[in-house]
């Protein structure tokens, strides 16, 4: 029976992390994972194919260049789903073998197949083809993710009636789309398909989508979506989804019907601890198959670490790899340093949006006094270059100590450019630094330098009126 100081179950970014941290502390490691899974629902379906597939809309659209050349221009007429799965399965097979070959150069184990466990530290692994092999590990990683919820009561047939793991298999563009939920994945999706020219209904039981994001910015992505014919049903429960010969019924707990070529259904997911036998290892998944664990990523059995989407919130790619890496190091007791407080989100809708911090209902919510600072693309010359008139960088400013609280940014790069933000706040930087910060002619980091003077300006116009000097002007006007 082979033994490892360590044993990752996924080979997600939380499973790949963990497994390399390892090996580079000089730990046996080894990886189990599903046959034709590797890299996880990151790689497979959910991230890497679903922002390849948004690269190729912009592209073959010609989306972004309309401002340019006209709201008839398209890079290609009637694309078809071969368009845009030949770029998704070209960048997919890349990162699966990036993966590969970083597990072996690192010579952390791959073992293929599905684990379950059958002691606190043993696990048994069914092969793909019926073999059984049983480990035994020092310490083991849960990283193993996430499925869709699909309730009983829609019909999934994976071709008209989908979940987002089964969208990429769609046979072909359809005219009429319901999505379910306008969480992140269904808004990234709603997104896409409007692109395409696909009439998209989204219904959501909230009354609002993306809560946690700035209410601005939300509208304005609202704005854009609706400009594409996107139609939004808010506070609004699916009750059914029904398959029908001409098509797809969505039937709302409001009794209306949504008939669509194809509904999408993304409305959460279930972490995947059913089929792990956990109770075997002492420990209990909760209703929603999810982990607890402790700040360490400890689960209550202390050898047993969980990292990733299977401990919940906020289930995102990059936080998944640095929970593995400080699980893997206080496993082995290497100081991982501090947790750093300030993390980005990125939504990959068309158009992006992106931030870091806080919001400004938060902001008023804890009485916090602050200033906001706008910068509008279409006043960046690069934002006149692109083609993108609509978007926009926003910062938020603390009233009296200056520093930044919060960078929310709408529009083409957001994802990249909250980095700049994200930097000077997590180094303590206050507004100041950007207003005496030069970049780069043209750019739409500028957007930067002319939101920071804008914030400096309002402070400025507060201290008139009362008559105080704030002593930071630094050429502000
Ligand atoms: C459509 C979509 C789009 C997304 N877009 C983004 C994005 O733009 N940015 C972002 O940061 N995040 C995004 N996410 C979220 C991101 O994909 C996840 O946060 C990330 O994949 C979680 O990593 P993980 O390592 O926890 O698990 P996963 O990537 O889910 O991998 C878990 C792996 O464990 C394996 N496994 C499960 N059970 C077993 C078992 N018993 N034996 C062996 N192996 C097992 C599975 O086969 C799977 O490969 C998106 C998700 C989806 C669905
Ligand atoms: N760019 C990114 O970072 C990115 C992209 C995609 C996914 N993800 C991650 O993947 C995870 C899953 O995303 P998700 O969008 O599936 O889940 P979610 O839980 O965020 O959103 C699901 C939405 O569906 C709604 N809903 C639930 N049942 C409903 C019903 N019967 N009728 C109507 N609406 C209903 C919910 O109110 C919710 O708003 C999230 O944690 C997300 O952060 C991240």
């Amino acid at each position: 029976m082979d033994h490892y100081d360590l044993v990752v179950i996924g080979s997600g970014p939380a499973g790949q992390k963990a497994a390399i941290a390892a090996a580079k502390l000089g730990k046996s490691a080894a990886v189990v994972e599903r046959r034709d899974m590797v890299g996880g629902v990151c790689i497979n379906t959910g991230t890497v194919p679903s922002k390849t597939m948004r690269e190729a809309v912009l592209y073959l659209t010609g989306l972004s260049q309309r401002e340019l050349y006209g709201q008839s221009y398209r890079l290609k007429h009637d694309i078809t789903v071969t368009d845009l799965s030949a770029r998704t399965a070209h960048v997919v097979n890349k990162e699966i073998d990036v993966i590969q070959s970083q597990l072996t150069r690192n010579r952390v184990a791959l073992l293929i197949g599905s684990a379950r466990f059958t002691g606190s530290h043993e696990i048994s692994i069914d092969g793909p083809d019926g073999e059984r092999k049983v480990i035994t590990a020092d310490h083991i990683v849960i990283a193993v993710g996430t499925r869709p919820a699909r309730p009983s009561s829609v019909e999934f047939d994976g071709a008209t009636i989908v979940d987002s793991d089964q969208i990429l298999g769609m046979s072909h563009v359809p005219q009429s789309m319901v999505v379910v939920g306008a969480g992140v994945i269904g808004i990234e999706y709603a997104s896409m398909f409007a692109a395409l020219g696909t009439k998209v209904t989204v219904v959501e039981k909230r009354a609002n989508m993306l809560e946690f994001c700035d209410r601005e910015i939300v509208e304005a992505l609202q704005y854009q979506l609706r400009e594409r014919g996107v139609t939004f049903r808010f506070s609004e429960s699916v009750k059914t989804v029904e398959k029908h010969p001409g098509g797809t019924l969505t039937i709302l707990e409001s009794g209306k019907k949504i008939p669509a070529d194809t509904v999408l259904y993304s409305a959460g997911r279930q972490g995947v601890t059913d089929e792990l036998d956990v109770a075997k290892a002492g420990l209990q998944g909760n209703e929603r198959g999810r982990l607890e664990v402790n700040e360490n990523f400890q689960t209550e059995v202390e050898h047993i670490y969980a990292v990733g989407d299977v401990i919940g919130f906020p289930a995102l790619a990059a936080t998944s790899m640095e929970q593995g890496r400080r699980a893997a190091y206080h496993a082995f007791g290497e100081p991982a340093g501090d947790v750093d407080p300030i993390q980005p989100i990125g939504i990959y809708a068309i158009p992006e949006v992106s931030f870091v911090g806080k919001t400004e209902d938060e902001l008023t919510a804890e009485n916090v006094p602050f200033e906001v600072g706008v910068a509008r693309y279409r006043e960046l010359a690069r934002g006149a270059i692109m083609g993108d008139s609509y978007g926009m960088l926003k910062l938020l400013v603390h009233a009296t100590d200056r520093s930044l609280l919060g960078v929310h940014v709408f529009g083409s790069n957001a994802a990249e450019l909250v980095h700049i933000g994200q930097t000077v706040m997590g180094c303590g930087g206050t507004v100041d630094y950007l207003v005496g910060a030069v970049f780069n002619y043209p750019t739409l980091a500028e957007g930067y330098k002319v939101a920071a003077l804008d914030a400096v300006n309002k402070m400025r116009a507060i201290s008139r009126v009362t008559g105080a000097g704030n002593g930071h002007d630094l050429g502000a006007e």
